[in-house]
C-alpha cells in the first residue's frame, strides 16, 4: 500500500528535492498535502503537476491567490491557509510520513504535530529541533513517532551508527568514540579577513557546492550552519560535548563520519544532492532509487580536510558555547541568528554584524531555562524582539 506523504515546505529546495523523488516511485508514496508560504507561482505548478489532496499557504493572502488560480485551472487541490491548518496536514490520520522543510522556528508546531500524532518525521527543518532539543525529542519518543535526519551530515552519522545506536542505546556502550561533524567551510573559506566587511548577499548564497535556499546558505557562509549541526547531532545522537568533533572538508564528499573506539571511522559519501539522504528517509530501511548518480572516483581531484578556524568564522563558536550552556542558550541564539540573517539579506546589517548580534543576543539569554513548549515559543519571540532592538539602535 502506498505511503502518503505531507511535505512542509514543498515550494523549497528539500520539498522541490523530495517530490522528485516521490515522482519516481508512484506506487510507493502518494501525495497528501503539501505546504508552502507566500510562493503562489510555486505551489501552483507543484499543485498542477502532483495533483496533491490539499495545499496550504501559511499566508492567508498567498492561499487567496492560489484558489483563484486553482479554480481557474480546474484542479482538484483543496487550498487551506494559516499555522492550523499547517499543523492539520502534519498530523492528519491519513498521513504516515511528514517531510519536515520548512525553514526556521515557523516549521515547529507542525513538526512537534507531527511527533505527537506518531509520525514519521523526515527532518530537514534543524531549527525547529535546535529551538526546542528534549521537548521534541520527548514528544517523538511519546508517541511511538519515528524520527529520521535529512541533514546531510546527521543522515550520514545515521547511516555510519551501529544499529544499537539507532534503537537507542548510547555512543560509549557501542564502542563510538567520536561524531565527525564535516562542514564545507562555505564560499568564505580562503577569502582574506579584512575583505568580509564587503560580502553582499549575492556573495553569501553562491553555496560552494550545494543548492540551498537563502536563510541555509547565509549560514554556511558563517558556518552557523555548523554550529546548529553540533547542537542537532548532540540531541538526535545523544553525544555529550567532547563526542563532537567539527572538521573542514571542502570537497563535501564525505557527508559525515563515527570514529570506534578500535580505530576504525565509518564515512558516508556520496554527491552533494539531497535527493539521497531524502530517499534514505523516506524508505528507510529500504533503499530506492533517487536520481543522483554514484561517486566515481576516478574523478575526484581533490579529498582534503581542515581545522575549523574560529577566528574566522565566529558564529560557530557561539553555537558550540550555546551547546554548553544548553537549551535557553540555543533557543535564543537560533531566534537571533534568524533575525540576523533575514536583515543582512535585506541589506539592513553587514556580513560581520550576524555574529556580533548574535552574540549579544545570547549573552543576554543564555540563563533562560524554557521548561515547556510555551516558554520555549516565549523566549524565540523575546530573543527575536530583542536582537531587532539592537539592529535599530546600532550593532
Ligand atoms: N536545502 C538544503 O540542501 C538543506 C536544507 N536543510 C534545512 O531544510 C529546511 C529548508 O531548507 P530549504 O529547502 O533550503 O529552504 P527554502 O528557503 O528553499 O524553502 C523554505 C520553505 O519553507 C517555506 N516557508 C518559509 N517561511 C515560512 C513560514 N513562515 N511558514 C510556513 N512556511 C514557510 C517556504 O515557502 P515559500 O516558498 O512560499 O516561501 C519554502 O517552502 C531548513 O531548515 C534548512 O536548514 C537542511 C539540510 C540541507
Ligand atoms: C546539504 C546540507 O546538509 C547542508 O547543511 C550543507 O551541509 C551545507 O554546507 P556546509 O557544510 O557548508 O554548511
Ligand atoms: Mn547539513
Amino acid at each position: 500500500m502506498s505511503k502518503q506523504v505531507t511535505i512542509l515546505g514543498a515550494t523549497g529546495s528539500i520539498g522541490l528535492s523530495t517530490l522528485d523523488v516521490i515522482s519516481r516511485h508512484p506506487g510507493q508514496f502518494e501525495l497528501f498535502a503539501v505546504t508552502g508560504n507566500t510562493n503562489v507561482a510555486g505551489m501552483l505548478e507543484i499543485c498542477q503537476t502532483y495533483q496533491p489532496k490539499v495545499a496550504v499557504m501559511a499566508n492567508a493572502d498567498a492561499a487567496k491567490l492560489l484558489q483563484q488560480q486553482i479554480e481557474k485551472n480546474g484542479i482538484a487541490t483543496e487550498v487551506t491557509a494559516g499555522v492550523d491548518s499547517l499543523v492539520d496536514v502534519a498530523s492528519h490520520s491519513s498521513v504516515d510520513i511528514v517531510m519536515a522543510a520548512i525553514v526556521g522556528g515557523a516549521g515547529l508546531l507542525p513538526t512537534i504535530a507531527a511527533a505527537n500524532a506518531g509520525k514519521r518525521i523526515c527532518l530537514a527543518n534543524k531549527e525547529a529541533l535546535v529551538m526546542s532539543g528534549d521537548l521534541f525529542l520527548d514528544a517523538v519518543s511519546n508517541n511511538g513517532a519515528t524520527l529520521l535526519p535529512v541533514d546531510s551530515e546527521h543522515n550520514a552519522i545515521f547511516q555510519s551508527m551501529p544499529p544499537e545506536v539507532q534503537q537507542g542505546a548510547t555512543l560509549s556502550t557501542s564502542g563510538v568514540r567520536k561524531i565527525l561533524l564535516t562542514g564545507s567551510g562555505g564560499p568564505f573559506l580562503t577569502k582574506p579577513l579584512e575583505e568580509f566587511g564587503e560580502i553582499t548577499p549575492a556573495m553569501a548564497v553562491a553555496h560552494p557546492n550545494w543548492d540551498m535556499g537563502a536563510k541555509i546558505s547565509v549560514d554556511s557562509a558563517t558556518m552557523m550552519n555548523k554550529g546548529l549541526e553540533f547542537i542537532e547531532a548532540r540531541l538526535l545522537f545523544n553525544a555529550s560535548f567532547e563526542q563532537m568533533e567539527v572538521i573542514i572538508h571542502p570537497q563535501s564528499i564525505i557527508h559525515s563520519m563515527v570514529s570506534y573506539n578500535d580505530g576504525s571511522v565509518l564515512a558516508q559519501m556520496g554527491q552533494p544532492d539531497m535527493r539521497t539522504p531524502i530517499a534514505h528517509t523516506l524508505s528507510y530501511p529500504a533503499r530506492i532509487e533517487s536520481g543522483v548518480e554514484p561517486l566515481d572516483f576516478s574523478q575526484l581531484a581533490d579529498f582534503t580536510f581542515v581545522k575549523p578556524d574560529f577566528n574566522r568564522f565566529p558564529n560557530l563558536a557561539l553555537a558550540l558555547e550555546a551547546s554548553k550552556s544548553g537549551q535557553g542558550a540555543t533557543t535564543a541564539l537560533n531566534a537571533s541568528n534568524e533575525v540576523a540573517v533575514e536583515a543582512f539579506l535585506q541589506g539592513e546589517i553587514r556580513f560581520i554584524d550576524i555574529a556580533q548580534l548574535n552574540e549579544r543576543v545570547l549573552n543576554a539569554h543564555v540563563n533562560s531555562k524554557p521548561n515547556s513548549l510555551s516558554d520555549i515559543l516565549e523566549l524565540d519571540a523575546q530573543a527575536r524582539q530583542f536582537a531587532k532592538q539592537v539592529i535599530t539602535q546600532g550593532i
